[in-house]
């Protein structure tokens, strides 16, 4: 496979700075080294220049959770993308589905941020995924394909190479329940149609589309063997060091 394999921790609201430093120590003991995977974890703002200082030098990646559109301005309580990159961020996960669903953010605001973030170098994950309502009316691939229209809108073929896409279906994130390796490849296959559709097939080769939403040691190998599975977007399972390191390994084993 010509892509390679990404494997990112989405800390969300968990861990103070203190406790952020132990886990981003125990990641780089763990798998800094490790060179044929691409690794990243997204701690909260208040932990983002801590943990930078402990993985810098290491092949782990930082990432931030969340950011504004505007470059500077009256937007109290928001973020920047170059407050970000100049605290050597890399990757900003954008659109998660709880920022759809507490903080109301829609495909056209989701959008503002990606082409924000892709200006100022910064690697957008960006987050699509349906619910079980949505899922049980048959509607997964229209939601989907609306989501990843909708948030990539405008953007030209060499600045879509730049993201990556995470598919993460609302019902399986912090549930337990995952979706089979099966039905998680059936939606991301029909990602790199909207894809190939919206930016070529040659560039919808290369884009990394990870799954997301209680992936776990368990359950990695089957779902990263999948031709379309390009690595993970992990929650609960990013918050211990050692699964982290084992799901960065499923990789590994697969590269
Ligand atoms: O939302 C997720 C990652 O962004 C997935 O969370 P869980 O792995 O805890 O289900």
């Amino acid at each position: 496979m010509s892509r390679r394999y990404f494997i990112a921790g989405n800390w969300k609201m968990n861990k103070t700075s203190s406790e952020a430093a132990a886990l981003a120590q125990g990641v780089v003991e763990a798998v800094g080294n490790v060179s044929n995977v691409d690794i990243a974890i997204c701690p909260t703002f208040t932990s983002l220049e801590t943990v930078e200082k402990i993985i810098e030098g290491s092949n782990v990646k930082l990432g931030a959770q969340n950011m504004h559109f505007e470059k500077s301005g009256a937007f109290t309580g928001e973020i920047s993308a170059a407050m970000l990159r100049e605290l050597h961020c890399a990757y900003v996960i954008l659109g998660h589905s709880e920022r759809r669903q507490y903080f109301k953010e829609c495909d056209c605001l989701i959008n503002k941020k990606v082409k924000a973030a892709v200006a100022s170098s910064l690697k957008p994950i960006l987050c699509v995924g349906e619910t079980l309502e949505e899922r049980e009316a048959n509607k997964t691939i229209e939601v989907v394909s609306t989501q990843t229209k909708g948030g990539l809108d405008g953007l030209t073929a060499e600045e879509a190479l730049k993201v990556v896409i995470a598919y993460e279906p609302v019902w399986a994130i912090g549930t337990g329940k995952t979706a089979t390796p099966a039905m998680a490849q059936e939606v991301h296959a029909e990602i790199r149609k909207v894809l190939a559709g919206m930016f070529g097939e040659n560039v919808a080769e290369k884009i990394q589309i990870l799954y997301g939403g209680s992936m776990k040691p368990e359950n990695a190998d089957e779902l990263l063997a999948q031709k379309d599975i390009d690595g993970g977007l992990i929650g609960g399972a990013a918050l211990k060091a050692d699964s982290f390191a084992a799901l960065v390994n499923s990789a590994v084993k697969l590269a």
